[in-house]
């Protein structure tokens, strides 16, 4: 035999063993998965969302593509829970996913059944090529370490220290409100001052944008880099699977830029010549995390990533929070007056803020109505179950293969009228009198994954809203334009947030 007839034999042989190795393999696969299901009772899903083509995705791969992102995408998924049932498939021949609303279904997502759930592949490619691996990407041992470490950093923050930074903020953000009834967009004017609170907070040195006096064109651009950076991450999400075919150069420059603007302080942190121009007389949490790693790009993964964390979401809240509040003068003169009968007109003390039931009752209507992560997902690291969604009245299991997603949809949850009572698309905070929804009220997640910022969020938040209201006597909004969905890292007001303000005597 020659020596060519030798190798060509040896390519076939080869090429057989792999194609019985994978057979077996898919058989196995099959028979694990056919026996998970028996053992657990799982039955088909209760309902099926349709699909155009079953086979490929072809529709799904189109709507990426070419579809015009629909206008109220929040209010259409809930109404598609409404017609399906609180659980349903959406299935083709190549993959599928599972859409949820069911409170019992997400618990067992992020708490009960945590070990079999892993933060989605795409969401995590699509944020690390351009945040770098922090808190947001890690899975397991890697994940618990980075929380293990960033923890502690939030303990030690002081309230009366994080108070008096928040002021001078706030005292920037009162310069550039006008004195006269002058109209003016509330919106970009809360994401400046939460940039220069996030950054105050975790680096000792504020962007502040909007401190009209300083000049700070470096920070100006950093700060164009970073909206350059979320709005691509956003983009790579929306391409799903695609989105490894889609490069951007001015995103991957912004995000060098970005990176170089914290390696400054990082270094200067290192070297201990950090002379932070903060009024924050605690530790900042560049100051903290460098006590524990040395390890440059693992304290810029970190700090940016809770930059992502803290800021948009913070924003979002104050501007979701305020676009109602402008147009219901009768809650916000209610507010008014508890934060006054409390306080005074002086800034609030935490103890006064924890005394305000009617701000936390607004807040927390704020976050139910228009939940500022409103969509969530995870991806099933084995093969599993989810208690229910399987059979005619869904009520059996449904079997999760690995790799499969669970969609969750904390939007749809928050408007179950069994729970939060009659007309759930109204902001009512007195529906907060006693209300205890547990597992039915997640706007921070749950679980070992619960925002680890959630009780630093509240005090910003609160003691912002409790500034604005003692500041200005009246707040009217200046068109009857209903909240229509801003998608973005996190959810906003499309319209922005235009207001009339008087100031108090
Ligand atoms: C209104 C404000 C906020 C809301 C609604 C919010 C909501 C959330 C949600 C829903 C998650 C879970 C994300 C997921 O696992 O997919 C999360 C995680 C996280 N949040 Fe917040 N957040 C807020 C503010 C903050 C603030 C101010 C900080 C830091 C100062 C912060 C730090 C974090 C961190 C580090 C995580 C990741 C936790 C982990 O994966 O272990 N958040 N947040």
């Amino acid at each position: 035999m020659s020596e060519l007839l030798e190798y060509q034999y040896l390519m076939l042989y080869s090429f057989i063993l792999l194609l019985i190795s994978y057979i077996l393999h898919c058989i196995y696969k099959q028979a694990r998965q056919h026996h998970l299901s028996r053992s657990k009772g799982c039955k088909d899903a209760q309902s099926k969302a349709p699909v155009k083509d079953p086979f490929i995705g072809f529709d799904f791969i189109y709507d990426c593509l070419f579809a015009k992102p629909v206008e109220k995408y929040l209010d259409s998924t809930f109404k598609t829970f409404q017609q399906l049932g609180a659980t349903y498939a959406y299935k083709r021949w190549t993959w599928e996913a599972v859409y949820t609303c069911d409170s019992r279904n997400i618990k067992h997502v992020l708490a009960s059944g945590f070990d079999d759930f892993k933060l989605p592949r795409l969401r995590v490619n699509a944020m690390m090529g351009l945040l770098g691996s922090g808190i947001f990407t890690l899975n397991g041992h890697s994940w618990s370490h980075a929380r293990g470490v960033l923890r502690p950093c939030f303990a030690k923050q002081n309230k009366e220290s994080i108070v008096n930074m928040l002021e001078t903020h706030f005292q920037a953000l009162l310069r550039r409100i006008p004195n006269d009834k002058a109209t003016i967009d509330l919106q970009p004017l809360f994401f400046w001052l939460t940039m220069d609170f996030a950054t105050d907070f975790l680096m000792g040195h504020s962007t502040r944008v909007l401190d009209r006096a300083s000049s700070h064109a470096k920070e100006k651009q950093f700060v164009d880099d970073y909206l350059t950076c979320s709005t691509e991450i956003v983009r790579k999400m929306q391409l799903g699977p695609l989105q490894m075919f889609s490069i951007n150069f001015a995103a991957m420059r912004a995000r060098s830029r970005v990176f170089r603007y914290i390696d400054d302080f990082i270094d200067a942190s290192l070297d201990g010549k950090d002379e932070s121009e903060s009024t924050n007389t605690g530790c900042n949490v560049l100051q903290c995390l460098s006590a524990v790693t040395t390890d440059r790009k693992q304290l810029r993964d970190q700090i940016l990533h809770i930059l992502v964390a803290s800021r948009d979401t913070t924003a979002c809240l104050l501007s979701n929070l305020f676009f109602i509040l402008a147009k219901k003068p009768h809650i916000y003169d209610k507010l008014r007056r508890e934060v006054i009968s409390i306080a005074g007109v002086e800034p609030a003390t935490d103890h006064q803020l924890n005394s305000m039931e009617y701000l936390k009752w607004c807040v927390q209507e704020s976050l139910r109505l228009h939940p500022v992560i409103p969509t969530n997902a995870r991806e099933a690291s084995r093969d599993t179950v989810l208690p229910y969604g399987g059979g005619e009245d869904g009520n059996s299991p449904l079997l999760i293969k690995k790799g499969n997603l669970v969609m969750y949809n904390i939007y749809a949850m928050h408007r179950d009228a069994r729970i939060f009572g009659p007309d759930p698309e109204e902001f009512v905070p007195e529906r907060w009198n006693g209300l205890r929804p547990g597992w039915n009220y997640l706007p921070f997640n749950g679980g070992p994954r619960i925002c680890i910022g959630q009780k630093f969020a509240l005090l910003e938040t609160y003691y912002l809203v409790s500034r604005m209201v003692q500041t200005f006597e009246t707040m009217s909004a200046v068109d009857d334009l209903e909240w229509i969905e801003l998608y973005a890292l996190a959810t906003t007001c499309k319209d922005g947030v235009k207001v009339s303000l008087t100031r108090s005597n």
